[in-house]
Parts: C-alpha cells; sequence; structure tokens
C-alpha cells in the first residue's frame, strides 16, 4: 500500500488555506521533536507497506474465532515487520504507532506492555539473563495475571496462593475457591505460554501478601495448557474482542522458587523472607502502565477530534440564516462547544503526559540507588493523570461520536471501535474512583504535613497552609491557574475539616473517610486538573522562546481555552472560596465564546496537525480528503447481508410469516 495523498474537497481545501502556522512544526512538538516526527513517520511508512496488516474485511463481519485468529495474524506480523525494519517494540510503544492504531485488541500487546515490563522492573539479573532474551524474541509469550473474578482493585484481597515447599524448593500455586480464578488478563486465553501471577506468598504457614511469580501455562511445542492448570477466554466484551482475554485456575501447581520474582524481595532456600525496600515496589508495573495509559488516551482522543472535526467541515446542515446556503456544521457555536475544548483537553493531555514521564523516568532512576522518598508522588500523580486522562478521553470520544450526528454511530466511521476500546481505560489498571481516593489519600496527608510544618513535594506545593499570594492579574493565565489552586487548597481544606469533625463526633477515621469520600474523589479530581493546567501553562511558555509566533499563538489560545473552560466548570467552588467573583465569570464565559469562535477557524489544520494518516484513522467520516459520503457508501455496500438480493432469512422467517394466517 502506498501513500497516496488525494486531492480534498473543496470544504478541506478552504479550511487548510487559513491555516496561519507552520503545521510541521506543530506535529514536531506534538512528537516530542523533529527527530522523533522523522521515527514515527518512518516506522508508519514502513508498516503502511505491510498490506498484511490492513484488514480487507471489517472485524465486525467476522466470526469471535475468526476475529481473533485475524487479529492474530496481524499482531504477529507487526513484530516481526519491527524486528525486521530494525525497530524495537518500544518504538512501536513510545510513538504510538501500529501497536494500537492498527489494532483491534491485539493479543500481542500485554505480552510487550506488562509482560516485557515485569520481566524488566521485577527480576534479579539471573532472572532478567534467563527471561528477557526469551521474552523479547517471543519464545516466550506471556501476560499480567493479577485479576480475578472476586477482586480487581483490592490487590491485597486476591486469594490465589502460592506456597512454599521448602522441601521440593518450589512454590505451590493454588486457586482455593472459584472467586481465586484469574479473570480479565488481556491475551490469557488462548495466546499466552506464559503469565507474571498476583498470589499471596505464604511462608511457613504465614502469609506475606501478594507476590509476583512467572508461571508457565502452556507447552511451548504443543502450545496445550499443562497439568494443573486451567485456561480458557472469558466471552464477548462491549470492545476489544479481537482479544483473548482469559481465566486461569491452579490445582496445586508447582514451580521452582526461582520463579518468583526476585528484585525486590526474596524467598531464600530455607524458606526465610526478605523484605522490600517499599512494600508497594511489586505494584510497579501497574504504574509503569499508568503513565503509558495517559499518552495512549490521548492519542485515541485526538484520533476522534480528527474524525469529528474533519467531518464538523464537510457537513452542512440547515440553515443558520433563513434562506442562507446551509453553514458547515462548525459553524455552529454549539458543535465549536462540543469540540473544541476536547482539543485543547488532548494538548493538555499530551504535554502532561510527558511531564509524567519524567517523574517516572526521575523516580526510577532513583529507585535504582535506593531512593524511595519520590515514589508517593509517582504513585498519586500516575494515579490522577491515568483517570483524568481515560475520564477525558471517554467522554471527550463520545462526544465526537455525537457531534457527528447518525453517520457517528456507523462502525465505519470507527468512532464506536475507539470509544469502546478507550472505555476499558477508566476499568483496567486501577478503576478510576479508587485511583482517585489514592490521590486524595495523599493530599489529606500532604495537607496535614503542611499544618505540621513539613515542606511538601512540588506536585502538593501550592497546598501548603499559608501560600504565598498570587501577584499575578486574576485574567492573566497564571492568574486563573492561581484562583482554581486555591480552590483546590480550599476543597482540600474543607475535606480535612469535614474528616476531623466526623472523627471527633465519634466515627472512625475510615467511617469518615467513607462519609467524605464524594468530596474527596473531586479533591483528587481538581488537584490533577490543576497539575495539567500548570503543565499546559508552563509548556507554552517554555516553547514561546522557541517556535515560530504563529504556532505559539495556536497554542497559547488552545492553553487559554483549557484553563477558561476548567474555570467554567469549577465556578462553584471559585465563587464560594472568593478566588473570583460573578464579575469574572461573565467575562471568562464570553471570552471563551470568542475564543471558540478564533479557534473554530484553523481547527481542521490543528488537526492536520496530529498527523495521523487514513489508514490509521479507519474512518469514513474523517479522511484527509473529505470524501465521506462516496466512503459511506463504499463501505455499506461491503455488509455481507449485500451479497444477495433476497436473503436465507427471508425464505427462513419472513415469508413463512407473511403466508401464516394470523
Ligand atoms: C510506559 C510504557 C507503558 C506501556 C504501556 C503503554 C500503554 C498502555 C495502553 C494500554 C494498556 C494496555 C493494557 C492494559 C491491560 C490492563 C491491565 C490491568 O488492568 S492489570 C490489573 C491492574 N490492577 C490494578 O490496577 C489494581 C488497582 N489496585 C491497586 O493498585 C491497589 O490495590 C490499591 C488500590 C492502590 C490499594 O493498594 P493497597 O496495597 O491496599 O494499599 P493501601 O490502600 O492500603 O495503601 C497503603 C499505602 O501504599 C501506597 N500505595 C499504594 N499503591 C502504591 C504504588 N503503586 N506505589 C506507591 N505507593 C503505593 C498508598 O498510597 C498508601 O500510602 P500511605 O499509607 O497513604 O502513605
Ligand atoms: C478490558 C479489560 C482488560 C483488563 N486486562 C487485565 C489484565 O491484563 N490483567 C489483569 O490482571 N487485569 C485486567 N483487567 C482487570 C482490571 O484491572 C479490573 O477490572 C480493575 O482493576 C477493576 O477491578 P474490579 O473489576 O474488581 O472492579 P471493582 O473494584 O469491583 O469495582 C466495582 C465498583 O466498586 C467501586 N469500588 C471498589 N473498591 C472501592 C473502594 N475502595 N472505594 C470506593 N469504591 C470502590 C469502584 O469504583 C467501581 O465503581 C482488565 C479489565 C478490563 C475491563
Amino acid at each position: 500500500m502506498s501513500v497516496v495523498v488525494p486531492e480534498c474537497c473543496d470544504d478541506l481545501k478552504r479550511e487548510r488555506g487559513r491555516c496561519l502556522f507552520n503545521k510541521e512544526e506543530l506535529t514536531n512538538i506534538l512528537d516530542g521533536g523533529p527527530k522523533l516526527t522523522e521515527k514515527r513517520r518512518r516506522i508508519e511508512k514502513m508498516l503502511i507497506n505491510t498490506p498484511e496488516l490492513f484488514d480487507d474485511v471489517s472485524p465486525d463481519y467476522l466470526s469471535h474465532e475468526d476475529r481473533y485468529s485475524n487479529e492474530l495474524r496481524k499482531a504477529t506480523q507487526l513484530m516481526t515487520t519491527l524486528e525486521k525494519n530494525g525497530f524495537t517494540y518500544n518504538d512501536a510503544v513510545t510513538t504510538g504507532t501500529g501497536l494500537w492504531l492498527l489494532m483491534d485488541g491485539n493479543p500481542l500487546s500485554l505480552h510487550i506492555s506488562m509482560f516485557l515490563d515485569t520481566i524488566k522492573g521485577q527480576s534479579n539479573p539471573q532472572q532478567l539473563q534467563e527471561w528477557l532474551p526469551l521474552a523479547e524474541k517471543f519464545k516466550i509469550i506471556g501476560t499480567y495475571a493479577q485479576t480475578e473474578l472476586g477482586h480487581g482493585t483490592f490487590v491485597r484481597g486476591l486469594e490465589t496462593t502460592a506456597t512454599y515447599d521448602s522441601t521440593t524448593k518450589e512454590f505451590v500455586l493454588h486457586s482455593p475457591t472459584i472467586t481465586a480464578t484469574k479473570w480479565w488478563p488481556g491475551a490469557l486465553g488462548k495466546t499466552s505460554n506464559h503469565a507474571v501471577v498476583m498470589a499471596q506468598l505464604y511462608l511457613g504457614g504465614k502469609c506475606y501478601g501478594p507476590h509476583i511469580f512467572m508461571v508457565q501455562l502452556r507447552d511451548l511445542e504443543t502450545h496445550r495448557t499443562l497439568p494443573g492448570i486451567v485456561v480458557g477466554e472469558i466471552g464477548p466484551r462491549l470492545g476489544m474482542n479481537s482479544n483473548d482475554n482469559g481465566f486461569l485456575q491452579f490445582n496445586h501447581h508447582r514451580i521452582p522458587l526461582t520463579n518468583m520474582f526476585m528484585k525486590h524481595s526474596q524467598v531464600t532456600e530455607d524458606g526465610k523472607y526478605v523484605k522490600p525496600l517499599h512494600s508497594k515496589l511489586s505494584y510497579g508495573t501497574m504504574v509503569q502502565t499508568r503513565v503509558g495509559i495517559v499518552y495512549h488516551a490521548s492519542r485515541e482522543l485526538s484520533r476522534a477530534l480528527i474524525i469529528a472535526i474533519r467531518y464538523s467541515a464537510v457537513r452542512h446542515q440547515s440553515e443558520m440564516v433563513p434562506g442562507d446556503p446551509e453553514p458547515q456544521i462548525l459553524d455552529y457555536q454549539t458543535q465549536q462547544y462540543k469540540l473544541l475544548p476536547h482539543l485543547a483537553s488532548f494538548f493538555a493531555l499530551r504535554f502532561s503526559a510527558r511531564a509524567l514521564l519524567e517523574v517516572f523516568i526521575g523516580t526510577s532512576a532513583g529507585l535504582g540507588s535506593g531512593k524511595m522518598n519520590m515514589l508517593p508522588e509517582l504513585h498519586a500523580l500516575s494515579s490522577g493523570l491515568k483517570a483524568v486522562a481515560t475520564n477525558d478521553a471517554v467522554k471527550g470520544t463520545d462526544i465526537c461520536r455525537l457531534a457527528c450526528g447518525g453517520h457517528g454511530y456507523l462502525s465505519s466511521s470507527n468512532l464506536p471501535r475507539i470509544y469502546t476500546a478507550i472505555a476499558a481505560g477508566i476499568t483496567y489498571e486501577g478503576e478510576n474512583t479508587v485511583l482517585f481516593l489514592q490521590v486524595a489519600r495523599y493530599l489529606i496527608k500532604s495537607f496535614r504535613a503542611s499544618s505540621q510544618g513539613q515542606t511538601l513535594p512540588f506536585s502538593v506545593s501550592y497546598l501548603r497552609v499559608q501560600p504565598p499570594s498570587s501577584h499575578a492579574p486574576l485574567m492573566s493565565d497564571r492568574g486563573l491557574v492561581d484562583a482554581l489552586g486555591a480552590g483546590v487548597r480550599w476543597m482540600v481544606g474543607e475535606a480535612e475539616r469535614r474528616l476531623q469533625q466526623l472523627v471527633d463526633s465519634g466515627h472512625s477515621p475510615h467511617a469518615a473517610w467513607n462519609a467524605c469520600s464524594v468530596h474527596l474523589v473531586q479533591c483528587a479530581d481538581a488537584h490533577t486538573r490543576y497539575y495539567i493546567c500548570e503543565q499546559f501553562v508552563d509548556a507554552v511558555s517554555k516553547l514561546g522562546e522557541t517556535v515560530s509566533s504563529g504556532v505559539h499563538e495556536v497554542l497559547r489560545q488552545l492553553c487559554r481555552l483549557y484553563i477558561l473552560h476548567r474555570v467554567i466548570q469549577t465556578a462553584g467552588i471559585l465563587l464560594r472560596c472568593g478566588a473570583v467573583d460573578g464579575k469574572a465569570l461573565t467575562s471568562i464565559e464570553e471570552e471563551e465564546c470568542h475564543l471558540l469562535a478564533t479557534l473554530r477557524i484553523q481547527a481542521v489544520s490543528i488537526v492536520d496537525a496530529i498527523d495521523i494518516k487514513d489508514v490509521f484513522l479507519k474512518s469514513t467520516l474523517g479522511a484527509w480528503d473529505g470524501n465521506v459520503y462516496q466512503r459511506i457508501y463504499e463501505e455499506a455496500q461491503k455488509s455481507p447481508l449485500n451479497k444477495s438480493d433476497v436473503t436465507q432469512g427471508y425464505y427462513q422467517y419472513l415469508r413463512p410469516l407473511m403466508k401464516a394466517n394470523l
């Protein structure tokens, strides 16, 4: 398949003609620099030149089994294509190409993310030497098997046991109840022959909590399930049905002592336990994946935005002025209000994902030299950002679908598939409410620490009891972000006051926590969004000195829109704490509407700069050329029901009904 850039329709030509900034420069910023753009494009070109990676028939028309096989065919082809051309899977993960864009659940994605990451992050040197080359070369294929039928969120409540038998120097893995059945892991059902398994470690009758074990599930020659193991697929789901999410039970299954991941905690041959430096180090793969999900969510949101914004420039509907030609629906202010704040969110998330990655890299480097002090901050930031990014991507993607009217409901728009895939992100890798409650715990702890005069880590330093007063004018970006910060400080202070009041009136701290948890989740959400605003303002101001004025202006406008929108969403809190007044809010609302009209002019060019090619968008509505109606019509012709004029169903059911004497 070669990349032919088709001539675009007149509407899109006109839109693109209004572009006042250098698109390539904006693309480079989004990629993280020209070198990364170039690398991404090299990978994409290679993928585009591999026709086997593209579906001839939509997965919707395949049986469950064929759909899985087809996805496995593409996934294996993708891996060999990357390998042959000198790229690593990590290149494809970090540039966002191929892995998810091409796929409908990719049965090898857990292998190249959580399985490999666990091997890299949890192995001692011997284990690393043994397992990493095998996994990197796909000699063993694995997944991350943690969640059980009975417990996903509460990792400490997992029931699978790993009991050490010092006589044979083995662990005995067992699923004592039906609820101990591992349930959900991607690629567990039929693809994986290994899994990293989270199980309760038992030594001499004492439980030491969840630990991770490398477990072979299937024979490496026959792929048959090993004795003592039951494994299968869990059946259809809301989305990503080309994957084989699975279940797994152990019946006193034995593995060697050396199969417990021993980088952080160890078990000696005689059954002694060596504690890790921090009790949550074994949760490291989850933290790393949450970091990746922030980027992934922003990418999926951007695909939906490209589709909806291009379509909105091509679609004409109704009369704005009686008798005038039907306008592009993007001219309606309500349509701009649906889409453009989400476009701003995409940029905000992209910059925040990058900032989070830096925290992750810095913290990981610290862990290497035994420094654990950044771990709580990383946990809070990655939890909050994963939750906000997936919540916003899901909401934004659905709004994009709605903004495309009826055609957004077509599978061929690709919006349903993007939506159902990212919708899982709210639940997997830590359910969002639960993650927000982890953030809230950090906020309350920090607030209390500050009252006792302690210095706070950077992401929460604005919560200190006596913050310096903001000198920035309220209506400046900085002034409004400071107002948002004041709002969060007020919310957290209020939550702390309510918690204390409940405890003082006789409630246990845990009961008080639950009684305040709606408010606590709001605190965590507001804190994370304040952090995102800070990252966005920071990134734009840093870029200011290095980019052309056109690009800077677009970024400044998007950042402004993000902040204004956030202030309006938080109006109630900001009024209550006196950070803004009614007059300021009125002018903010007016400015937002004005900004929508300004950004509308270059909206198509902005989404063009995100630079996702048609073959990855896979949408009849969002293609570069805007040839929407022809594409929709052609896709419909591929329906198997259109293979014959009269279907079997007519003879089997309709005709007998019509002939019956009712
Ligand atoms: C960068 C590259 C990445 C590559 C990937 C790229 C993209 C990804 C795209 C798509 C994803 C693809 C596939 C995803 C497939 C999905 C997989 C899964 O879903 S795997 C299963 C995930 N499961 C979870 O996330 C479970 C969530 N639950 C938990 O994490 C814990 O149970 C919970 C809720 C944190 C509670 O833990 P618990 O042990 O009970 O602790 P406490 O609540 O008692 O808290 C005690 C203290 O520990 C702190 N804590 C907790 N977790 C951590 C942590 N991870 N790190 C540091 N600290 C932690 C907690 O804050 C408490 O501290 P204090 O006592 O308050 O000081
Ligand atoms: C598509 C998909 C792929 C997945 N892939 C994997 C995988 O590869 N490996 C793997 O191990 N797992 C995987 N999972 C499982 C996933 O990690 C869990 O579903 C997730 O952690 C949520 O746990 P749960 O299902 O037990 O939900 P629950 O915890 O039962 O959540 C149900 C409700 O209870 C609420 N709740 C729970 N605890 C609390 C609390 N403490 N406070 C307040 N409210 C609470 C939640 O907010 C939610 O509203 C996958 C899941 C999906 C959907």
